[in-house]
């Protein structure tokens, strides 16, 4: 008997268990099911309708049902893809429709299942299914390929719960390469004849800004001060590109009279804070591990953006790649139960693609990869202490999130956007734009399909269809237009002005190199006449000092001969006067002796 849906709607939890999230009235009816993996193949053994088990097989069925039927949900509401990881004994729990785009849950009682709604048999319909034979190219091909050729705002979102390989899907190993690395290859080979190479065209605070040219010089030295910090990956990056061009073929666009400006950006949402991943180190501090500061998320005029983000200009997706690592390298990673490597932060990467026409009109088109943290059951995995609050705030901004979905979901006939609870979260705030359908989303939803993961997977795959059958009416493609007839001159080709701009900055140089030179002689020349004058001072205080110094011991020695002169003179005075006394007593001794004399000569007369 088929459930009366009502009028009343539920509070929808997508954490925890809940009602199937898809009408059954309008749910896709397989003709069979077919049983994901292995021997529980329907009867019927027409091997056209299997699931494809290669990548080429895939491509094929893909482009016959799965992208080809949803042309018409193109143009209105997200994409929704369905990802299922590898794992070594699947469940049987999960079926993919003949159609392919439909998963069946088992209506098996598993002991897990901790009300009856999750006992029922389920069908989540998405825009394609990938099992776990899906190889990255497909993946891409069909998530994001096409809407970087169609050149629109995308948001490309992976959800899931931990582990179940979000981060694969947009990151990829060495070997095989994700979402993010074939994107990058892509837009560069893209814009490859387009490509400026110097920084004259910046988004900031969401506005389209022509840069000076000491402003572009400045973000030439944050570029190479970043760039110099990165791990050198060439080789590996190089054995990657050709990995992805065997992949892909991906078309140049041709040199029209466009100039192309690549800048990316990195975003980590932690505890419900904003922290920038491209942050250049202060040359003081340890060069690996820059202060992190918070951000603020700023909603201008229907504009949203992080303020004081940090934007770097790039020239090839050797270099986006780099600063990607940069970023993964400070991102926030724990070991949890069940991911050794877990991510405890959502991550946003933008790429944004900044184009100047020569009419003077400025466009932009913005990709997002965003690496959203694992929802996880704390209550199961017996998380304590950080983890826990970590868990928490991740689990607050995902129901967040599911709670936008179904916001935008229940807008169909009304158009008021106003009602999406967007502000709620960080993580929401930031990707409004795809939440509100201005921008195209595509969610790539990823499930571990094991016994033990089946309720949070339900819980996953009712957010997933909410998202899937979300219509918006807002109108697409962002594009900010400014009128500047400054720029270079747009008749020349962009090599010509490439060299044009390398001749000025030389001569610049050179002039700047002049000056310097110039300043260096007057400062050695000032120094010495400084060192002059100073000598002088110095000499004439010495001889002052030397002058009063001497004229001090003249006094001195004055005074002190002066001294010794009374002192003489008084000694010379009492020996005057006493030799004077000795002569005087001489002489009358003489008269004496006279005297004595004189009376013997009478005597001898007689
Ligand atoms: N499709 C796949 N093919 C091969 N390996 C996969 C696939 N999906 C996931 N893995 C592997 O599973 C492991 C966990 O994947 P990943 O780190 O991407 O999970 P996650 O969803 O990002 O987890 P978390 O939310 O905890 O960060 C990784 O070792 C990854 O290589």
């Amino acid at each position: 008997m088929e459930r009366d849906v009502g009028n009343k709607r539920e509070m929808r939890s997508f954490l925890m268990p809940r009602d199937p999230s898809i009408d059954r009235r309008f749910r896709p009816r397989p003709n069979k099911q077919l049983r994901l993996f292995d021997e529980a193949i329907p009867e019927t053994s027409d091997s056209s309708t299997d699931c494809s088990d290669t990548e080429s097989d895939y491509t094929k069925n893909g482009e016959e049902d799965g992208s080809s039927t949803d042309n018409s949900e193109l143009e209105t509401g997200p994409q929704v893809f369905l990802r299922l990881r590898p794992v070594e004994s699947p469940s049987k729990l999960y079926g993919i429709s003949d159609c392919g785009n439909v998963l069946i849950t088992s209506a098996a009682v598993t002991e897990n299942s901790s009300n009856n709604v999750n006992r029922m048999e389920k069908h989540y319909s998405f825009t394609n299914i990938f099992d776990s034979l899906v190889g990255q190219r497909d993946v891409y091909d069909k998530c994001v390929g096409p809407r970087i050729s169609e050149e629109e705002c995308v948001t490309i979102m992976a959800y899931g719960t931990s582990g179940s390989g979000k981060t694969y899907t947009l990151l990829g190993d060495n070997v095989r390469a994700g979402v993010i690395p074939r994107a990058l290859e892509n837009i560069f080979t893209m814009y490859n004849k387009q490509l400026y190479t110097t920084p004259k065209l910046k988004l900031i605070n969401a506005r389209m800004i022509i840069l000076e040219d000491d402003a572009t010089i400045k973000e030439m030295q944050i570029r190479r001060q970043l760039l110099a910090l990165c791990p050198d990956m060439t080789a590996q990056h190089q054995r990657l590109q050709q990995i992805i061009r065997g992949d892909h073929e991906f078309e140049e666009k041709p040199a029209e009279e466009v100039s192309v400006m690549i800048w990316v950006s990195f975003v980590e949402i932690y505890n419900e804070l904003v922290y920038d991943l491209l942050t250049v180190p202060p040359r003081q501090a340890n060069m690996c591990e820059p202060r992190r500061k918070n951000l603020k998320i700023v909603c201008n005029q229907g504009q949203v953006f992080i303020k004081g983000l940090t934007s770097i200009f790039v020239k090839s997706s050797d270099e986006a790649l780099k600063l990607l690592r940069l970023g993964q390298q400070r991102l926030t990673y724990a070991s949890t139960a069940v991911n050794s490597n877990s991510s405890r932060s959502h991550c946003v990467f933008t790429v944004d693609v900044l184009k100047y026409h020569r009419s003077g009109m400025t466009t932009q088109n913005s990709y997002k990869f965003c690496d959203l943290a694992g929802s996880e059951r704390v209550d199961k995995t017996g998380t304590i202490g950080s983890r826990l609050r970590e868990a928490q705030s991740i689990n607050t901004s995902l129901m967040v999130l599911g709670r936008c979905l179904d916001a935008a979901n229940s807008l169909k006939k009304k158009n008021n956007t106003d009602v999406i609870p967007y502000r709620d979260s960080k993580l929401t705030m930031l990707l409004q734009a795809a939440l509100l359908g201005k921008e195209r989303l595509a969610m790539i939803v990823t499930v571990t399909p094991l016994d033990k993961y089946y309720e949070e997977n339900l819980n996953v795959l009712s957010f997933a269809s909410i998202a899937k059958n979300i219509l918006f009416k807002q109108r697409l493609v962002k594009q900010h237009n400014t009128r500047y007839s400054a720029f270079v001159e747009y008749s020349q080709s962009a090599e010509t002005r490439d060299k044009q701009y390398i001749e000025e900055l030389e001569a610049q140089n050179i002039s700047l190199r002049a000056e310097n030179d110039r300043l260096i002689y007057d400062h050695v020349l000032k120094m010495q006449l400084q060192e002059e004058k100073l000598r002088k001072e110095l000499t004439d205080t010495f001889q002052e000092t030397i002058q009063s110094n001497l004229k001090q011991c003249e006094e001195r020695h004055e005074k002190k001969i002066q001294m010794l002169n009374r002192e003489f003179e008084a000694k010379i005075a009492s020996l005057k006067r006493k030799y004077e006394e000795q002569i005087e007593d001489l002489n009358d001794e003489i008269d004496e002796l006279k005297s004595a004399n004189s009376d013997v000569e009478i005597i001898d007369e007689e």
